[in-house]
């Protein structure tokens, strides 16, 4: 299965950004501020996504989601991880149910 075009497109401007200008890149003033602040809003974007989950409209929610996945994006950028790991371990869970792995881990 191809990886989301989309992604992977955002990664690579993401990885541009790396040491670019914080006055005008959003994401090099992310990565100026440091791995905390990113990790920090990535959680608020998840709490904002589920806030409209919960609360919100379908199209809210589909936009809290573009905001949490950049942020991860960024996040995932500024920790070394390529978006192609992440898609690995998914294919990697293809077929294996979550019950199961999770019992698998219990028995552990
Ligand atoms: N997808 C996004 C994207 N989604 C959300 N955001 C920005 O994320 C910011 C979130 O705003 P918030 O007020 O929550 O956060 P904040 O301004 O950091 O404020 P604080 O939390 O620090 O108080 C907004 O400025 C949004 O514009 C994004 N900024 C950039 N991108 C993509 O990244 C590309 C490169 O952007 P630049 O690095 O800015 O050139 C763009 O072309 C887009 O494709």
């Amino acid at each position: 299965m191809s990886s989301p075009a989309i992604l992977d497109d955002l990664y690579a401007t993401i990885l541009s950004r790396k040491g670019g200008d914080p006055d005008s890149s959003h994401t090099a003033r992310l990565f100026h501020k440091g791995r905390a602040k990113i990790a920090q809003k990535v959680g608020e974007e998840a709490v904002e996504t589920v806030i409209e989950a919960i609360a919100g409209t379908p199209e809210k929610l589909a936009s809290e989601s573009a905001d949490l996945l950049y942020h991860l994006l960024v996040l995932w950028a500024d920790a070394g991880v390529q978006p192609a790991d992440v898609y690995a371990i998914l294919e990697g869970r293809k077929g294996v149910s979550g019950i199961e792995e999770k019992n698998s881990r219990t028995r552990a």
